[in-house]
């Protein structure tokens, strides 16, 4: 009987050829998860002095992800672009909930998350998987039919995570950037 060819152990591939994966589901699912997370953000500073803004966390995050992107193999400038929209999708959506909540204080959230002990631990885990999945998407991200797959993978998160009005507009926010990282 012929002898199997041994599989290449995953550590000796090229990144080039991991970049296999051909959905982008994956992706705006994490972007939909990231943006569900906007809500404990914003419960967990409503009320208190702390702003929706923290440019000093945003720049640690940018910081953080450029350098992870060059030893995934990743355009640092692309990669911190995604990110950068990430951001810009939470915030949105924080205002959005804040200008809610003043308006209908019966919708205000009864509890309020601890920020860095909870809700940015959560963050930070999903920055890891995004940075696998920008890594595995690669390819595909650079193709010709980056734009119409984004658009068919953002509406099948948006259903699949019954995304409401605010936070479609703000996975809408999050994507500009996921096809121009060639
Ligand atoms: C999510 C937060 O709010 C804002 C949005 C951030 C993000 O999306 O990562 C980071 C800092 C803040 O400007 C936060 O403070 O952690």
């Amino acid at each position: 009987a012929p002898t199997p060819t041994p599989v290449p152990a995953f550590a000796s591939v090229p990144a080039s050829a991991s970049a296999r994966a051909n959905s982008l589901v994956p992706l705006t699912d994490l972007f939909a998860e990231r943006l569900l997370l906007a809500d404990k953000v914003a419960a967990a500073k409503y009320g208190t002095d702390k702003p929706i803004d923290d440019p000093e966390r945003e720049r640690q995050i940018l910081d953080d992800v450029s350098a992870r992107a060059v030893a995934l193999g990743l355009d640092p400038e692309a990669v911190s672009a995604v990110f950068r929209d990430q951001i810009e999708a939470n915030k949105l959506v924080q205002r959005g909930l804040y200008a809610r909540w003043d308006a209908h204080p019966e919708q205000r959230p009864t509890e309020r998350p601890d920020l860095v002990k909870e809700v940015r631990p959560q963050l930070d885990r999903i920055t890891t998987q995004v940075l696998a999945e920008l890594r595995e998407t690669s390819a595909l991200r650079a193709g010709r039919s980056c734009a119409p797959r984004l658009t068919v993978a953002a509406a099948r998160s948006a259903y699949g995570h019954e995304l409401d009005l605010l936070h479609l507009e703000g996975l809408a926010r999050a994507l500009p950037s996921v096809c121009a990282g060639r």
